[in-house]
């Protein structure tokens, strides 16, 4: 078998993690002794097949900020995808349970956690698209991996993949995406300061009392979402920029792990 085929008989289940769109996340042992996080894909919810090329692709991105996928069970149905286990479990969960004893300093840290991972997601050319707080996960010291990558265009729920879908990310999503679904390291971007404003506002929801239509129409006639109090005037000025109308005027990754850098130095 493959190198990124894993048999399902060296992996022991154990107790259930949670539950995204695909299906059920277990905490798990392979051979015995590696803690593994597996995903259960439910029947019918993904197009696996081409998933299947993809995770050959996936297994490619490695880097310590993003999430490593281990590998897949493909002898068997519902098909399993076998990753690394995150300790501290979603970076949302963890936000709305510690935010309000998070230093100031967790603040900067994580952003820049997940702006390392999106880099070298960026210098790979490869494309997030459903970048957001809920799909990032924490490690036992707080360290914050992306995760999740690529894995949208798998969905077979409309809901999700529509723009007028009631579960698209549409309060993460640029003009360019909500009106003409076109994708970019630009549109992560986006979707990127939207994760700062998260962590800055300690897992409160963006927009909070306006539907996906009401943001759609906001976002098109300009309004941003504002400044969390957490956040100082240069680095709600940083998140600010991810929000520019025109793609090709919002920073690159690399760009704002640079700034993101500098206020890390004058914080300190
Ligand atoms: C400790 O708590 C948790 C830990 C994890 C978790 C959820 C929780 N709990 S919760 C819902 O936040 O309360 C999901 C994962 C995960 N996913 C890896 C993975 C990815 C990214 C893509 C395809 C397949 C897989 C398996 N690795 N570790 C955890």
């Amino acid at each position: 078998s493959e190198k990124w085929e894993i048999d399902p008989h060296e992996l022991t289940f154990m107790k259930e993690l949670g539950s995204g769109q695909f299906g059920q996340v277990r905490l798990g042992k392979w051979r015995a002794q590696h803690k593994v996080a597996i995903k259960t894909i439910r029947e019918g919810a993904m197009y696996e097949e081409d998933f299947i090329e993809e995770a050959k692709v996936m297994m490619k991105l490695c880097h310590p900020r993003l999430v490593q996928l281990y590998g897949v069970c493909l002898q068997q149905r519902p098909l399993l995808i076998v990753a690394e286990f995150m300790e501290n479990g979603c970076l949302l969960n963890f936000l709305r349970q510690r935010g309000g004893a998070l230093r100031e300093a967790w603040h900067m840290s994580m952003s820049q956690d997940v702006c390392e991972g999106m880099e070298y997601l960026e210098r790979q050319s490869f494309i997030h698209r459903d970048l957001a707080a809920r799909n990032c996960l924490v490690t036992e010291h707080n360290v914050v991996k992306v995760s999740d990558f690529g894995m949208t265009r798998y969905v077979l729920d409309n809901q999700y993949t529509s723009s007028s879908g009631s579960k698209f990310p549409v309060k993460w999503s640029p003009p360019e995406v909500l009106h003409f679904s076109k994708y970019s390291s630009k549109s992560d971007v986006w979707s990127f300061g939207v994760v700062m404003w998260e962590i800055y506002s300690e897992g409160r929801t963006p927009f909070e009392n306006r539907s996906n239509v009401e943001v759609v129409e906001d976002i098109t006639r300009g309004i941003r979402l504002y400044r969390p109090q957490r956040a100082s005037q240069p680095l709600y000025q940083l998140m600010y920029r991810c929000w520019h109308n025109k793609p090709q005027e919002r920073p690159s990754f690399a760009e704002l792990l640079e700034d993101i850098k500098k206020l890390a130095e004058t914080q300190e």
